[in-house]
């Protein structure tokens, strides 16, 4: 019997990953295999495994009652979804690999992936972050293919997970590079009446974006704990926006302006700046004068999540300073020193100012 690739037929679907949009993702995944042929029903996702507080291991709470009761409470997640704390397990057979941890995580997972995973299968990263090297910075898209050696496409947008947990309607841009048939495959796993998709072929445009977005939004949250009010804040995201599309051009000429509106670009932003964990904190961070660090306000207000910002904030600082790009981009300077505590919480005033005055054009 022919194998059932060559049918035309079933792709196995596995998740690397179960936080908060890990399990969503899982769950909008996990409603489109059952319905769609060409995709196998179950969708294994990987789970790095805890006890919770009743003794209970993660896993084996998520596979009796089809909940991720720790990251998504209170939503079903589909009866064909799998939890798997082992991670090589989880990847067996698996034609599509929906990356989704936390950036600082990634490189590891990887590794410990390398040689296990089918040649022939398809990644895609819903992680927002990217890896800092000696040799320069890396896009996590690209780390996937250069350690697993296979194609990786990126998905972001406006998407708080736990909104779109309860179906409310958001987008998502799918980014590519040149393989757009992989591209629509994805659409097509991902893309639900609530969860609309568009595709564009600028990989590293739509990932820089849902990288970037995440150090405004640190800014956002600093400008509600300082409790400056709706221009300033508008003032902010518009300063940090044109930062973050200098930067993506200056690192990727061939990153695209139209890409900034999609919702993986304007509307994200729009999204993390008011409804984000990481203006959560970091309005939180304000509110305590910069006393208490991120790293003790991110457990006690997040509890478990993880925030993506602070890191990239700081990785983006060692770019800036390698690059020499330090002058031009006084606004994520300015965020980096203060979630390391070097300058206070007010500082993001005053940084706007000097960026206004340069007038920096790109
Ligand atoms: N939550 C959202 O609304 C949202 C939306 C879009 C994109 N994202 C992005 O998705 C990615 C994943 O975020 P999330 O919200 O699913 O996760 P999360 O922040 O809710 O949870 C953290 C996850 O990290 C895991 N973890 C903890 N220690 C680990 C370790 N040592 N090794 C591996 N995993 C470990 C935890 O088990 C948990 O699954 C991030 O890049 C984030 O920016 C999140
Ligand atoms: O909660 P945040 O700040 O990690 O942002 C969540 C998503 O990236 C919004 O699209």
């Amino acid at each position: 019997m022919a194998p059932l690739m060559e049918k035309g037929g079933v792709y196995k679907v596995a998740v690397i990953g179960s936080g908060n949009w890990g399990s969503v993702a899982t769950k909008i995944i996990a409603s489109n295999t059952i319905k769609q042929s060409i995709f196998h029903d179950d969708v294994r996702m990987w789970v790095f495994e805890e006890t919770l507080p009743t003794g209970e291991k993660l896993s084996e709470t998520i596979n009796k009652n089809h909940e991720n009761c720790k990251y998504l409470p209170g939503i079903y997640l589909g009866s064909n979804v799998v939890a798997d704390p082992d991670l090589e397990n989880t990847v067996k057979g698996a034609d599509m690999l929906v990356f989704v941890t936390p950036h600082s995580y990634i490189k590891g997972i990887c590794k410990r992936l390398a040689g296990k995973i089918k040649p022939e299968a398809k990644a895609i990263s819903l992680i927002k972050g990217m890896e800092v090297k000696k040799e320069g910075s890396c896009m996590i898209s690209k780390l996937i293919t250069e350690v697993l050696g296979i194609n990786c496409c990126v998905l972001m947008g406006a998407n708080i997970a736990n909104e779109i947990a309860e179906e409310k309607l958001s987008e998502a841009t799918i980014g590519y590079r040149e393989d757009q048939e992989v591209a629509n495959r994805w659409l097509q796993l991902f893309a639900t009446p609530y969860f609309l998709i568009s595709i564009v072929e600028d990989i590293e445009g739509v990932e820089l974006c849902g990288t970037l977005k995440n150090v405004v939004a640190l800014a956002a949250g600093l400008v509600d704990g300082l409790e400056m009010g709706h221009n300033t804040k508008a003032a902010i995201m518009r300063i940090g926006f044109k930062e973050m599309r200098a930067f993506s051009k200056l690192l990727f000429p061939s990153v695209k302006n139209s890409t900034f509106f999609e919702s993986c670009g304007v509307a994200d932003l729009i999204a993390t700046c008011f409804g984000g964990r990481n203006r959560k904190v970091a309005e939180a961070f304000a509110r305590n004068r910069g006393k208490r660090s991120f790293n003790d306000l991110e457990e006690g207000v997040l509890q478990g999540q993880k925030l993506q910002g602070v890191l990239t904030a700081q990785e983006l600082f060692e770019v800036l300073i390698d690059r020499g790009w330090e002058d031009q981009f006084p606004f994520f300077i300015t965020v980096s020193k203060i979630c390391t505590m070097q300058l206070p919480p007010r500082s993001i005033l005053q940084c706007s100012s000097v960026l206004n005055s340069t007038q920096l054009e790109f």
